[in-house]
């Protein structure tokens, strides 16, 4: 899952695009990259690493212009890390584009070969990212009259890019000499909303995956990005928007409820802290039927994202809720670290035990969500190590049992713990005395009332297979995993910790 930022203000971007990346970091941890642009000249920097460590005071002085985008870069299924995959992608035909992209093609392989055959345009990467740029590019060119764009030819090309383009997709991007644009894909998969700010000069826009930017820099919430609408926001301030794609219907992710989001965020329209406290309601029953007796002392979560559920259990329950692990608050998120031997080491580096929390008890670790089990794994040792009578273990979600293929690193059915594993079984494999998960139903229905009701239908593949794009077959699983399971593939995201901070790209495109 990345990160991705758009403004359109009346005075240099370059300091609110740093600020605003630093708080969507949590969706990105692999690159980061900010363009920025003064009417046709666009600034770009970009790199491998974290925030802070991409840019440096000299980078910053470069990115002139009172428009920009950023991005934070997770690498997804079928990509690896790397300096060539971070974003912005930049393409130089029509009048100069560059895009950030969170999400997941599905269809990337077909587009690449009909760049590559009809249209002519060279791909240089195994980003799914760069072939979106490209077919926006060719898009936007078919409809260009000479140098002349506006609004109308804009949207015309978000329109035809949605009957191409098949997956996960927010999008911001700029048109040098025009504007910002920023689209969501017809289902809405992933989140994009829209905040303003007024000034004496006249209005200022962000779009950014989180509303948790917007109140960082001092923009108010308008609303989110409807699924398959497009925003044009001219450089001098003027917004547009139109729906773009025929039958638009919104299935937004839940992984982002359960995971991916920060709680202090609102995604169309539920607050993630508010979805989390209700799937503590829901899991609170579980642990019920599943330990009638509740031979409990203590209910601990697996810092940071189990929090807000685990307390909402605690309280169902009358149970107490302790903070049993310390987390260093100098390591990032390991379920998004790009290969397994740096996701284990992380866990221990990450969390260490409060020995008193333990000692003699019987725990109930409560985490977010249980995808390879490398967490558990260490957290259940650990809590043994400290002494725990009984080490009981409780997921907010469901087991993970299908490749998520729309922006979430769950490639291969193989590292999934639950794959062909019962509870019993996942259980055995952690060493905790039972694993106690969320029902689907109940997961969705936490996120439904948080919603007010307002969205019926969430993605979900990732526990129940059901694909909303329609395009998954078992064929293409295959060869998703075989891609991912080829030594070439491995290799490229292990050794690309090394690469970490080392490669910088610098441009300044005119
Ligand atoms: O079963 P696993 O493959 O280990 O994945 C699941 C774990 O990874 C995530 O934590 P992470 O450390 O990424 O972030 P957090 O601090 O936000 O909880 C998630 O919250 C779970 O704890
Ligand atoms: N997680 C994401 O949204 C990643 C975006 C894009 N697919 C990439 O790999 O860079
Ligand atoms: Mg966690």
């Amino acid at each position: 899952m990345c990160g991705i930022l758009g403004i359109v203000a009346k005075t240099p971007v370059n300091q609110l695009l740093y600020d605003g990346l630093l708080v969507l970091q949590h969706r990105g941890q692999d690159a980061a990259g900010i363009v920025t642009a003064e009417e046709q000249r666009l600034h770009m920097h970009k790199g491998q690493g974290l925030v802070r460590d991409v840019f440096r005071t000299r980078n910053m002085r470069s990115l002139w212009g009172n428009t920009g985008i950023g991005h934070v870069r997770y690498p997804t299924a079928g990509s690896a890390s790397s300096l060539a995959e971070s974003q912005p992608f930049y393409v130089n035909s029509p009048f100069g584009i560059v895009l950030a992209h969170n999400g997941n093609l599905t269809n990337d392989a077909k587009l690449k070969d009909e760049m590559y055959r009809t249209d002519l345009r060279h791909i240089n990467t195994n980003s799914d990212s760069e072939a979106l740029l490209n077919v926006f590019a060719h898009e936007l060119q078919n409809r260009a009259q000479g140098f002349k764009l506006d609004a109308d030819i804009i949207f015309e090309a978000v329109a035809a890019v949605h009957k191409r383009v098949k997956g996960a997709y927010a999008v911001v991007a700029i048109i040098a000499g025009y504007g910002l644009v920023a689209f969501r894909d017809p289902h809405g998969i992933r989140p994009l909303t829209l905040g303003s700010h007024e000034t004496e000069a006249g209005t200022e826009y962000l779009v950014a995956s989180e509303s948790v930017a917007l109140d960082t820099l001092g923009f108010k919430r308008v609303r989110d990005i409807d699924p398959g609408e497009a925003v044009y926001i001219s450089f001098a301030g003027e917004l547009s928007n139109r729906q773009c794609h025929p039958t638009p219907n919104l299935v937004p992710c839940i992984f982002e409820h359960v995971y991916f989001a920060r709680p202090d965020s609102v995604i169309d329209g539920i607050s993630v802290y508010e979805a989390r406290l209700k799937m503590g309601d829901y899991l609170a029953e579980r642990v019920q039927k599943i330990i009638p007796d509740l031979d409990i002392d203590v209910v601990i979560p697996i810092p940071d994202t189990s929090r807000a559920s685990a307390l909402q259990l605690a309280i169902k329950l009358n149970l107490p809720y302790r903070e049993g692990f310390i987390k260093n608050r100098y390591i990032g998120r390991t379920f998004i670290m790009p290969g397994q031997a740096s996701r284990k080491k992380s866990v221990r580096q990450k969390l260490n035990p409060i020995g008193v929390e333990f000692a003699g008890r019987s725990v109930l670790l409560v985490d977010d969500s249980i995808v390879r089990g490398t967490t558990s794994k260490e957290i259940v040792q650990m809590a043994r190590e400290a002494g725990a009578r009984k080490v009981y273990l409780a997921s907010a979600a469901p087991p993970v049992k299908f490749p998520h293929v729309y922006g979430i690193d769950m490639p291969t059915r193989a590292e999934l713990i639950a794959t062909g594993r019962t509870d019993q079984q996942i259980a055995e494999e952690v060493g905790a005395d039972a694993v106690i998960y969320q029902e689907l139903t109940d997961l969705i229905s936490a996120c439904r009332e948080a919603s007010g009701g307002r969205i019926q239908e969430f993605e979900t593949s990732c526990f129940d297979g059901k694909y909303i794009t329609g395009d998954i077959t078992d064929d293409y699983l295959d060869q998703l995993e075989a891609k991912r399971l080829s030594p070439l593939s491995t290799k490229s995201s292990d050794s690309a910790l090394h690469d970490l901070n080392i490669g910088i790209a610098e441009q300044n495109l005119v």
